[in-house]
């Protein structure tokens, strides 16, 4: 059976060491392509594009891992900016838009890390809290520059997190930001001990998840194992699936955000 390829989302870098020069580049930590290649895949990094690209990248991959990276302009989801919120990136918030809308539609595996979570909530119409420590009282979600936290997540049962064989269990994380609103067609299917929404599906889908945590930076396989056992199942032709559920989506993601 041949290996599904999923597409990573990379993130523009102004100025990165390339031999002797320093050039723009595209990156992503090594850890996602390994993370995924270890579960069965092969792997290929989407660097930013227009957003118009995104329909014909999708079709060639089997499923998208959306990564994680800076804060969601919070224009995006109805918000003025915090004053701890960004930087933002409008390009990449874009393109992962366009990424995460192209997946969606044509039922193509998807599976959002951390910004990638929040911004496949803003995509379904959710909002965010800006800064979690002014809701939760603590940074125990944030680690320090170069070194993540770790707590526990509880996975729900009956949902498709809590199908993986997954116990309350530590996991590594670096985030201020959480969801808040809920997306349309999302569930929650995880929660720290804190209660804040740690993870989400889409049960209607054929495999959307969002954790807000780091998986690929941990020793857990679960997630890019079932993210792989759902890349190799073949789509479901769009036009028989149920009316889709981001059509109430994005908030307008034009000017004057973008
Ligand atoms: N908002 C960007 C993802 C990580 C964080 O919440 O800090």
């Amino acid at each position: 059976m041949p290996k599904p390829l999923i597409g990573i989302s990379t993130y523009h870098e102004e100025s990165a060491r390339w031999g002797a020069w320093q050039q723009p580049a595209a990156l992503v930590p090594l850890n996602y392509p390994e993370y995924f290649r270890r579960a069965g895949a092969l792997t290929v990094l989407l660097p930013p594009d227009e957003p118009d690209a995104a329909v014909e990248t999708v079709e060639r991959l089997d499923a998208v891992v959306i990564a994680g990276g800076p804060d969601v302009r919070p224009q995006r989801y109805g918000a003025q900016p915090h004053p701890r919120s960004g930087p933002h990136n409008d390009a990449r918030d874009l393109w992962e838009i366009a990424l995460i809308e192209a997946a969606l539609a044509s039922n193509t595996p998807l599976l959002a890390i951390c910004r990638g979570m929040q911004l496949l909530n803003v995509v379904l119409g959710g909002t965010l809290i800006q800064h979690l420590p002014d809701v939760v009282g603590h940074g125990e979600h944030s680690g320090s520059p170069g070194a993540m936290a770790a707590h526990v997540v509880e996975p729900i049962p009956g949902t498709l997190f809590g199908s993986l064989g997954v116990e309350a269990y530590e996991v590594p994380t670096f985030h201020h930001q959480a969801v808040d609103r809920l997306g349309n067609g999302l569930v929650v299917c995880a929660r720290a001990r804190d209660g804040i929404v740690e993870a989400v599906e889409a049960p209607n889908e054929k495999f959307v998840l969002g954790v807000q945590w780091h998986p690929e930076a941990g020793r857990d396989t679960r997630v890019a194992d079932a993210l792989v056992a759902a890349a190799r199942r073949p789509h479901l032709v769009p036009a028989q699936r149920p009316e889709t559920l981001h059509a109430a989506a994005v908030a307008d993601t034009s000017s004057p955000v973008a």
